[in-house]
């Protein structure tokens, strides 16, 4: 209950938004609570009209009104309902839309870098699964247990009116359906419940993995063991649900076993207040019929309520994330807008480690504007490190990294107007080649596009092309080839006109040829910008003016090819290997 307190207490996702619209959610309660009276009265006119008809009425117009009444609500109901379904969803879609609005733009804090640190799975899980309950929240849960209760005293209060003491026994009754299951429902459901949505998070979240690497399932031969992974999750979840299945079975089977009890109980009462006079007998069914409509508001309370756990682990998730996003965009915030042309990057005495395996110590160096440097060294050597704490999605333990003396931290803001990326994947969206080359600059002119294709060899290319810079490029732009892919890539690039850009081994996926052509296209195209590139390659190195290879956490050699060429054996020998000019001994 403490748990429950301090989570309603500290969220701000999903209680918070319920000051919004508050007309529409007077009006969702009030239709909500109409489509249930208009089922009770259309059982209690109808119990009351077969009552009298059976009477044999001396004409139809003795219970024209009861005829009516039964009309009026038979319509009611179903008219209500579909109303409040109407304004519901309106009401929940509103607030899911400024859900999305704000988990987009802290997603966007947490994800806008390349090298980002929440892992897709758990993003899309969150937009899709979790936003997804919050609608069935408000929509299975809230509304339902609000109008359940309301009803529940009204009821009460109705019999009151005729005899207290026979209200408080239908109050306590029914409130073994109203409080008593929602308890039970909890404490026996609530663990399991919990942990299937773990298991779906779960499963959710290394779904989204496996398929995203997918290829290397299939290429290790090893699809059958991801597919029994997977099977064996779907398995424990089933399990689970089979069991709520079989609770949730009993507890609407003692739902509907309390509903008929009170049901002869009011069969009782009615005949000993109404049973006396010839007329009066004609309410007792009218006021047996009118408790059984009532049975669908009351149960919906244990099985909204019942519900919960499965909420709350996504009202934490939520908050989880505005917290973590919260803590990155203090750090982010600009101190100052800062405008840099001519950048020179310094790691001043840089140490860094994730949590006790320190991957970078002590590093020193110095980046001048306009200067071509390739970082190099053995998978796991931290290059990708490097450039995360470059980019400011990382912080040294100590020392600091700045770019014109500003510490990057501090230059979030606008870090995408000072560094751009080329990596090894482009992503080209199933968009045109217009609407993907804008990603770099929205404001870009088509004259402008073409001088960028032009000054990237695709010129031709896209003028050949029937549709020109409207032709679709089918997703991931599959329609071209590896090399013209990194070219589109290399456009936009231009397009964001950065003073820094790094390059992530941008032509690791691209025969020795195409990756010679693009890489001299790329440091043509981007001859007066700061370049960092990070390469297992040396095909390309002479373009470079000056390389540093990173090992055992510390740069063990550094300076131009030339000069490496003389000074290092180990360079020399790596280029010949990498140019394929080992002699046989
Ligand atoms: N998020 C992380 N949490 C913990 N350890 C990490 C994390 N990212 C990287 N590492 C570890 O830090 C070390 C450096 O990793 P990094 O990715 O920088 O290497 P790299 O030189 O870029 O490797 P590669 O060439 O294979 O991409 C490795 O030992 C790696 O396992």
């Amino acid at each position: 209950m403490n748990k429950l307190i301090t989570l309603i207490k500290k969220d701000t996702w999903v209680f918070p938004y319920l000051k919004s619209y508050k007309k529409l959610l007077a009006l969702i309660l009030f239709l909500g609570f109409m489509t249930i009276f208009c089922g009770a009265a259309l059982m209690f006119t109808s119990g009351f009209l077969i009552s009298r008809s059976a009477q044999m009425p001396e004409n139809i117009l003795m219970v024209y009104v009861p005829i009516v009444l039964t009309r009026a609500f038979g319509i009611g109901r179903p008219s209500f309902r579909y109303a409040e379904r109407l304004v519901s969803h309106n009401w929940v879609l509103r607030i899911v839309s400024k859900f999305r609005k704000r988990l987009y733009q802290l997603v966007e804090v947490g994800t806008k870098s390349v090298y980002a640190k929440s892992q897709t799975g758990e993003v899309l899980g969150v937009l899709d699964n979790d936003l997804f309950k919050i609608e069935n929240f408000y929509l299975r849960t809230l509304f339902p247990t609000v109008i359940g209760l309301v009803v529940y005293v009204l009821i009460t209060i109705g019999i009151g009116v005729f005899d207290w003491g026979f209200a408080l026994a239908v109050f306590l009754m029914l409130g073994m359906i109203t409080v008593l299951t929602p308890i039970i429902t909890i404490a026996v459901n609530g663990a399991r419940d919990f942990k299937q949505q773990q298991l779906e998070g779960q499963l959710y979240t290394d779904l989204t993995d496996s398929v995203m690497g997918l290829q290397d399932w299939i290429l290790s031969g090893r699809t059958r063991e991801l597919f029994e992974r997977q099977q064996k999750d779907f398995n424990a979840i089933n399990k689970i649900k089979a069991k709520q299945a079989h609770f949730n079975w009993w507890r609407d089977m003692f739902g509907a076993v309390v509903i008929g009890a009170t049901a002869i109980i009011l069969l009782v009462f009615a005949t000993n207040r109404f049973g006396g006079d010839s007329f009066g007998v004609n309410w007792i069914a009218a006021f047996v019929l009118a408790i059984f409509p009532v049975q669908d508001a009351l149960t919906s309370i244990s099985t909204g309520i019942g519900e919960w756990p499965r909420y709350q682990d996504s009202i934490q998730r939520l908050n989880q994330m505005d917290t973590k996003a919260k803590v990155e965009l203090q750090e982010k915030v600009p101190q100052e807008v800062v405008e840099i042309t001519q950048p020179e990057i310094k790691f001043n005495k840089v140490n860094f480690g994730y949590n006790d395996n320190m991957v970078l110590e002590n590093l020193n160096l110095t980046i001048k504007n306009g200067e071509k440097l390739a970082i190099l060294g053995q998978s796991g050597a931290g290059k990708t490190t490097f450039l995360k704490l470059l980019l400011g999605d990382e912080q040294p333990n100590n020392g600091t990294v700045t770019i014109n003396n500003y510490d990057v931290k501090t230059l979030q803001q606008e870090r995408s107007k000072i560094i751009s990326v080329l990596d090894q994947q482009p992503y080209l969206f199933a968009s045109s080649v217009a609407n993907n080359l804008r990603l770099g600059n929205l404001q870009a002119t088509d004259e402008e596009l073409w001088q960028v294709l032009r000054q990237v060899s695709l010129g031709d290319l896209v003028g050949s092309l029937p549709e020109g810079l409207e032709t679709p490029m089918t997703e991931m732009g599959n329609r071209f080839s590896g090399g013209e892919k990194q070219r589109f890539a290399l456009a936009r690039v231009l397009l964001q006109d950065t003073p820094i850009v790094i390059l992530d081994e941008p032509t690791v996926a691209l025969d020795p040829i195409t990756e010679l052509n693009v890489l001299n296209t790329i440091f043509e195209v981007l001859s007066d910008r700061t370049i960092i590139w990070v390469t297992h390659h040396l095909t390309g190195i002479e373009l470079v003016d000056e390389l540093i290879f990173i090992e055992d956490k510390k740069i063990s050699m550094q300076g131009t090819p030339q000069q490496l060429m003389v000074t290092e054996p180990r360079f020399k020998k790596l280029l010949e290997l990498d140019h394929g000019h080992l002699t046989e001994k």
